[in-house]
Formats: structure tokens, sequence, C-alpha cells
């Protein structure tokens, strides 16, 4: 049960028999009531943090008007809750609703349930839905006004029905106001937040992409290039933090940075994290050109078989997400490799420890001590022949991959995890992939598999812009040669490095698959810049921030007005109960069970 005495204790009716229902500054607890004594093994309980609404309705005429105030109130006018069954028979006709936010049991689900109390004294229904509201509106983190992107043509096309069907009746229930967008075309989502003046962005607490990978990083894009002229690239020392927070509800394909934030990719267990308000920071990552930044990567950006699935995947896409599958496959067969060298700048720090697991948040000492890791890099050169490089921001887990590609990254270390994957026979490329699908955490073991955590990549294709097909020429990867190389480096500011396009050499080269768009210059330079936006998850913020606001708002609500027992007692009286069987719900449980249920532990 809840630490500390109860701000309140009553008894209610819950499904027409009475329960004993206490209020501790960080949880709802109630059981039921057997011959007049608590049934101490059927405790239930609630935590403060997870309610989302509370919803005061009496049908009793002798309220009359007031009850009709009561509503008003709530913030929830003409819609009536479902009884909870024989709530109404019992007789008291007057209830209070608490909508929650629940766990669905050993899942990453989180769906939305409620409790009804009835009770005979209106006073004593009054008193608490005050203190529960009080508790409520202590929550400031908790977004109140959000600006929805919604793709209606990402993943199945399901952008819109899931917004109306899944995300509206809870912005609702917690009296949130939106404004949606539905995506007209590729970019929308940027372009409308690029030219979004202070003041019209001030209006929202967090901006919400409906879609895939590829629609969220078009939000952060829009938020981190406001101010900025469209047809300049962006000097990454001029590059600000968004304004305000991102969050993502997975509508898209591989829907790998919701499923990395939420443990799934459920609509309804991402709109009920936002809604709950607990953010916590994320690294941007950024391809260059010459002359700046040219596009911002916020999960992960891939080279050879997995761009290559990708870039077929494209023609496949009347298939929906199945695309990938059929793709893959086919890829798998064609075994292409590239060569090509990496320059990269490692973190030292890496080599000395044992790889960790993101906890996300300020939960994580990776993330929060990230602000003390600079400068410590030193660079390294790899090169050879590739099946694949990626360079991941984020842990990228999927339905088909559940701990991620990546299970080593974290969302605010200021490092991208890059992996080599060198040229290997196709069973061992097979065997790399069924480790990444399950444990992937072993596939580092696998000897031509590499893992670097890099705050700076450049790639450079073994042929690049002067090859003529015959006499393919080794490119220096230093950066100012191969930009000195690009045939037109003033006019195309979406230039890379240097001027190559894969869609000119086929075989040479693949293409960057960037948060599940394509990107067709081989040649990069990458950075990755610390803690640029904060994205909404569930982490242990929202325990921080529940203690000094709702909590304090709790006990002096509940100090204001005494409430009537029902027995006539004064219900704040401290009282000793014995503690409750079930488990406490762990503040960082999202991350926490799925790690060790592969490893025993949150370190590998
Ligand atoms: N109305 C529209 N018509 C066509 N394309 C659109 C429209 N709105 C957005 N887009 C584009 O759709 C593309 C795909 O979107 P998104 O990445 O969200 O879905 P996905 O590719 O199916 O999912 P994932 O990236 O998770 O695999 C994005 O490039 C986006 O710019």
């Amino acid at each position: 049960m809840g630490k500390g005495d109860p701000i309140l204790k009553d008894t209610f009716r819950i499904s027409s028999s009475p329960h004993s229902v206490f209020l501790f500054q960080h949880q709802l607890t109630w059981c039921p009531q057997k011959r007049g004594t608590e049934d101490m093994s059927e405790w239930m309980k609630v935590r403060i943090q997870d309610i989302l609404a509370v919803e005061l309705l009496c049908k009793n005429n002798n309220v009359g008007n007031e009850s009709k105030a009561i509503r008003n109130f709530c913030c929830l006018p003409n819609r009536k809750p479902k009884a909870a069954s024989g709530s109404e028979s019992s007789g008291f006709g007057q209830y209070l609703t608490i909508h929650f936010s629940q766990r669905v049991k050993d899942s990453s689900l989180w769906t939305r349930s409620q409790i009804q109390l009835s009770h005979s004294d209106y006073p004593v229904l009054h008193h608490w839905h005050q203190t529960l509201l009080t508790a409520l509106n202590g929550m400031l983190h908790r977004p109140k006004s959000l600006l929805f992107f919604v793709n209606p043509y990402g993943g199945k096309r399901k952008g819109v029905t899931i917004f109306e069907k899944q995300v509206k009746p809870l912005l609702q229930l917690c009296s949130c106001k939106w404004t949606v967008i539905n995506t007209q075309r590729r970019n929308h989502a940027t372009e409308a937040l690029a030219v979004m003046s202070d003041e019209k962005i001030g209006e929202f607490d967090v901006v919400v992409g409906v879609g895939g990978d590829g629609t969220i990083c078009e939000v952060v894009t829009g938020l981190l290039t406001r101010g900025f002229p469209s047809s300049k690239a962006i000097d990454e020392g001029d590059l600000q933090s968004a304004p305000i927070p991102v969050a993502v509800i997975p509508a898209g394909s591989s829907n790998a940075l919701a499923y990395t934030l939420h443990g799934t990719d459920d609509p309804q267990t991402a709109i009920l994290h936002i809604l709950l308000g607990s953010a916590a920071p994320l690294d941007v990552a950024a391809i260059h050109n010459h002359s700046g930044i040219s596009r911002f990567i916020v999960g992960q950006m891939s080279y050879g078989h997995l761009a290559d699935t990708m870039l077929y995947s494209e023609k496949l896409r009347w298939m929906g997400p199945k695309r990938y599958d059929v793709a893959g496959f086919r890829k798998f067969l064609s075994h292409a490799t590239y060569e090509g060298s990496v320059d990269m700048r490692v973190c030292v720090d890496d080599n000395r420890k044992i790889p960790t697991q993101c906890l996300g948040g300020s939960s994580c000492d990776d993330c929060t001590n990230s602000a003390n890791r600079t400068g410590n890099g030193e660079w390294k050169r790899v090169e050879g022949r590739f099946l694949g490089i990626s360079g991941a921001n984020i842990s990228c887990r999927c339905a088909l991959s559940p701990l991620g590609m990546a299970p080593f990254a974290h969302l605010a270390d200021g490092h991208i995890d890059l992996i080599l994957i060198r040229q290997a026979s196709r069973l061992k490329h097979l065997q790399y992939l069924l480790r990444t699908a399950g444990d992937s955490r072993r596939a580092f073991a696998l000897p031509f598999v590499e893992r670097y955590k890099v705050d700076e990549f450049i790639f450079t294709p073994l042929q690049c812009c002067q090859s003529n097909g015959d006499a393919p020429a080794r490119h220096s990867s230093k950066l100012d040669d191969c930009a000195n190389n690009s045939p037109d480096r003033d006019s195309d500011l979406s230039f890379p490095v240097c001027g190559c396009d894969s869609r000119e050499k086929t075989k040479a080269h693949s293409v960057w698959n960037c948060d599940g768009e394509l990107w067709y210059q081989p040649s990069v330079r990458v950075t990755v810049h610390k803690n640029l936006i904060r994205i909404m998850t569930r982490s242990t913020e929202a325990e921080s921030h529940l203690p000094s606001s709702s909590s304090s708002s709790l006990a002096n609500s509940a100090q204001s007005s005494p409430p009537l027992s029902p027995n006539g007692s004064d219900s704040t009286v401290p009282m000793t109960l014995t503690p409750t069987p079930i488990d406490e719900i762990s503040p960082n449980d999202i991350f926490m069970r799925e790690s060790s249920a592969n490893n025993g532990g949150v370190r590998y």
C-alpha cells in the first residue's frame, strides 16, 4: 500500500460492493470490505501520476443545478461515463469516475481504465473530486495544447483513422486543446513548422507526428530549421534546441522511433504516455555538405543491405509494411557488398566499459552524464568491403527486432552507434540478421560485425565522383578534397561531401536510408548534436515531476475542507495497514522489464 498516512480515506461502493478507498500522496488504493473489515488479499492501486482525468456525475435530483456545474468544472460536458457494473443500481446514483492509464500485465502495452466510486453523501464525493482535480492541475508538465501532423500516407495509411478513433477521445477526456494538420505532401510538416512564428509555436506544449519515422524526422527538421532561410544550409554552430518537445504516435511501417520510446508500436500506448507528460532529451545527427547541415537524422541511417532493402521496398509500397520482408529477402539473395572507408571519432570511454542499454531520461547514467564527455574522441579509420553500415541514434527497436539493431545506443549520450558489417558469406550474413531479430546484443559477438560509439564520421565509397566506370578511382576520404571534387558545389546545396549520386552508379554504390527516407549521395559526413530536442517517452522523469507539485497540492487541498466520511468520522486520520502484496510498478518499467527478460538485468 502507499507510504505514510492516507490523505483521504472513505468507504465507497465499487461495482455495488463496499470498498475501503485510500488516497495517499502518490497513489490511490482500494480493497473490498468483507463483513466490515478490509480484505487485504485484494488490494488494487493506481499511481496518482497515472490518473488521466476525474469526473463527478450526480444523477440525484437533490443536488439539482450543482450537478451541472460540477460537470462543467470537469471540462467534460455532455459525456456520460460508462457505468461500472452495478454502480448505478447501488442506489446512490452519484459517482466519481477516475480514469487512469494502466500497463497491461507482462507487456509494454498501456491501456485506459476507470473505476467508479459511488457514495450516498454528495459532499464526500465532491471533496474527493476536488482533491484529485487539484492534484491533476498541479501536473504542469502534462501537455494541454497539442499540434498534430497526421501523415495519411505512411504505413497502412491509417494515420487519420488512428487520430480520430484512438487519439481524439483521449484528448477530449483530458480536456486538451489541439490543432490537426493532415500532411498533403512530402516535407509538408517541415515547411509548416519552419515558417511558424514564435508566437504561434508558443501556443503549443508539444508537436506530435502521427506517422512513421519519416514523419517525425520532418517534424524535428521543421523545428530545428525555424528562422533559417530555406535556400541555405545550416551552420552547425547556429543550431539551437527545439522550442517545444516533440512526440510520435506510430502510424508508419517500421515505427522504430515510436517502438524505442514507448516499447511498442501501439498508438494508444503512445498517446497515453504523451498525455502523462514525461519527456526525455534526444540527440539529433546531421549530414553535412560543404556549406553546412543538409539533413537531420533522428533515428538511424543505413548504407548497404538495409538501404538497398528500403530502396527496393519503395516500389512495393502498395504491400504496406510487408514490403520490407519481400524486399529484404530479395536483397539478401543478391548479397551486394560495397567498398569504402570510414573515418570516425570514437568515444574513448566506450572502450573502457561494459556497454549499457538506455533507460531513457534522468534514470539513464549515460545520457545524464553526456555533458561531461566532450572532446575525448580519437580519430580512427576502417577500410574495406561492407555488407552494411549503420549509424544509430536510438536502439531502433521494432516488431522485427525487439531490442533493436543498436541495443547499446542511447537517446542522449552525445553519440551514435556506428555498426560496420564487413563482407561475409551469405550464411554468416543470415546469422547476423537472425541475431538482430532475436537478442541483438549477441550480433556483436560475430567477428565480422564491429560497433563504435562515435560523435562524428565520414564515409567515402571507393568509387566516387572521379570514376568513369572503366577506371575506378579511389577517392580521398578527406573532407576538403572530396568537397573540391564536387562538380557544381555552389549550385546544389543538397550535395553532401562530394557530388556522387547513387542513381548514376548503380552497382558500385548503395544509397543511405535516413529515417526511412532515401539519401542518394553515398559520401557523407555526419555529426551528432547533443540534446537538441525533448521527446515524449515513458521514463522516470514523470516520477521526478510528481512529488513537488501534485503531492503538495493533494495534501493542501485535502486540508482545506475536511470531508465527511460515511460513518461521520474524520477521514484523514492516520491508519496502520499491512503492506500490499501487489508489486510496485517500477518507474522505468518499460525499459527494465524487457532488458531483464533476456539478460537478467540492464547491464550486458
Ligand atoms: N499526403 C502525402 N502524400 C504522399 N506522401 C506523404 C504525404 N504526407 C507525408 N508524406 C510522406 O510520406 C513518407 C513516408 O512517411 P512515414 O515515414 O511516416 O511512413 P513509413 O515510411 O510508412 O513508415 P516508417 O518510416 O516508420 O517505415 C514521408 O516521406 C512523408 O514525407
